[in-house]
């Protein structure tokens, strides 16, 4: 069998992965705060741990993975979402407004991800619906005496716990000093956290033995893992900027709840997508959104491939010049594997995936295939990494479109020699595209013919600003026609000012 080998935040070395069951390999991932549109940086945990889940489902068997990622839907940044739009005149309770929001925000998700090529995970509990385990587990954590309630709130008593930072590999006085903590009057300490916080009557709340109120962030992922895969399951993933404090805050719950358990045996983070060098963020306000760039013409496959290029745990950025590489290469490999069928993945694509899931080496290998001609081979490993090329060769984008006509009557010393012009790119063409760049040939090859190769090459530089590349073709009979290969976007009314 595949031997999966993985870097462990927690032990910070590479490690042989061993299921604790092999017939139930279990994997969590940290889910999205549901009150906008994912941006590019919340898309990439998405799709570096879809890389993951179709590893393990590959090496112990598509029924033997249970992946769970959850949706927080109970939050201050959804509340305040949905006051906002109160305070604006909507006449709706403030519930309606936020199950509005939450809705439409998953519905969202579900269409960006899906269109990224993420399977869905087994499970996507709500943490609304999982509130009464919440419940149940911040009073086992009193009863245990690593919390106590202060005003209504619970707070988890942060030195009870004395592997605390081991994750990090910080201690707790190093954390204090490099952390914004919250200092609040009921706190025994600093670093105690929220469990359970009181709601005022406006605000969304559950009744609880400490009265209404509603969970902290922590406590969703502790309580939704622990019903869904158990105290001890195998693989914990999210993104760097979760492992302190949250993720921190969430071993210390479970292992504190359950210490039989002793939570997840792997820790996975990946590194952050940057804008010029900072973290992309809500916060900062620095961030476009994956339905930005599919509204803006990027095929989600392409932009699945600008991720994979880029090994998790490096940060990366996006670049219009990476996704058009992408596009080519995904163009390419799509028109080779036309017609045949899907083969073995192979097994110099699975070594670099087993290898700390390096999907940059995975692609370098199914650009091997590629060179080698091994169409089937391709196929079936790109199918692997979540790229299906069978799909992508049906997509406009990924159709190539060529048209030829003869270029008018060229007759020297009374032979026709029947030079022609053509037309070629990707997607789809129109007319007028088309006609002004058989004029652009026309007029081009004119020039040369009359030895104005000046104007003519004035022209052609011109053009190739405009994302059309003149060229010059050798008919059959030695007489040079011309063939224009346009950009996926031609600008064609400026086109039009050359002719
Ligand atoms: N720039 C980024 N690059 C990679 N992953 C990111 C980035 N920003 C957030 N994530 C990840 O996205 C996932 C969803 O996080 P969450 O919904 O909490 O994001 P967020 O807090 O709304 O984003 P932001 O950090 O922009 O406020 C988490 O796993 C988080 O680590
Ligand atoms: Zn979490």
């Amino acid at each position: 069998m595949t031997e999966i080998r993985l870097t462990n935040t927690k032990s910070r070395r590479k490690e042989a992965f061993e299921p604790i069951d092999r017939k139930n390999v279990r994997l969590y991932v940290c889910g999205p705060t549901v009150y906008d549109r994912a941006h590019l940086g919340n898309g990439r945990p998405v799709v570096v741990f879809d890389v993951l889940f179709r590893l393990l489902r590959h090496v112990y068997g598509e029924g033997h993975v249970t992946y769970v990622r959850n949706f927080t839907d109970v939050d201050d940044k959804i509340n305040a979402a949905a006051l906002a739009r109160k305070d604006a005149g909507d006449p709706r309770s403030l519930e309606a407004l936020i199950r509005e929001r939450t809705d439409e925000t998953i519905r969202w998700y579900h269409e960006d991800m899906d269109a990224l090529g993420a399977l869905r995970p087994t499970h996507e509990p709500r943490a609304t619906e999982w509130i009464g385990a919440m419940i149940a587990m911040i009073e086992d954590l009193i009863a245990k005496g690593h919390a106590y309630e202060r005003e209504g709130h619970v707070l988890f008593r942060v030195r009870s716990y004395r592997d605390y930072g081991a994750l990090s590999g910080r201690s707790v006085d190093d954390m204090i000093a490099g952390a914004r903590v919250e200092v609040a009057p009921f706190k025994e300490d600093p670093m105690d956290f929220v469990l359970w916080k009181p709601s005022d009557d406006e605000l969304p709340g559950w009744d609880s033995p400490w009265g209404r109120g509603r969970p902290g962030w922590h406590i969703e992922c502790s309580a939704m893992s622990y019903e869904l895969l158990g105290a001890t399951f195998d693989i914990h993933a999210g993104g760097i900027d979760l492992q302190f404090p949250h993720h921190e805050n969430e071993i210390a719950q479970s292992c504190c709840a359950h210490p039989e358990g002793g939570f997840a045996r792997v820790w996975m983070h990946n590194e952050m997508l940057l804008v010029d060098g900072r973290k992309m963020s809500k916060s900062l306000g620095n961030f476009f959104t994956v339905r930005d760039l599919l509204d803006q013409g990027w095929p989600g496959e392409v932009i699945r491939m600008v991720y994979l290029g880029t090994h998790y745990g490096r940060p990366m950025d996006w670049t219009a010049e990476k996704a058009e590489q992408a596009k080519t290469t995904l163009r390419n490999w799509a028109e080779m594997v036309e017609g045949a069928a899907p083969g073995e993945v192979r097994a110099e694509v699975v070594d670099p995936l087993s290898d700390d899931l390096n999907t940059a080496g995975a692609l370098a290998a199914l650009s091997d295939l590629y060179k080698r001609k091994d169409a089937a081979g391709l196929l079936g490993s790109a199918h692997l990494l979540g790229v299906d090329l069978q799909a992508i060769r049906h997509q406009p984008w990924a159709r190539p479109y060529a048209f030829e006509e003869l270029d008018g009557r060229f007759l020297r010393e009374g032979i026709d020699y029947q030079p022609t012009v053509g037309v070629i790119g990707w997607g789809e063409i129109t007319d007028q595209a088309r006609e002004t760049s058989i004029g652009l040939l026309h007029r081009w090859l004119a020039l040369r013919r009359a030895g104005d190769f000046e104007t003519a090459d004035r022209l052609k530089t011109d053009a190739m600003r405009l994302g059309v590349e003149l060229r010059a073709q050798k008919s059959p009979n030695g007489v040079t026609g011309g063939l224009a290969k346009l950009a996926d976007r031609v600008d064609v009314s400026a086109l039009e000012g050359l002719l």
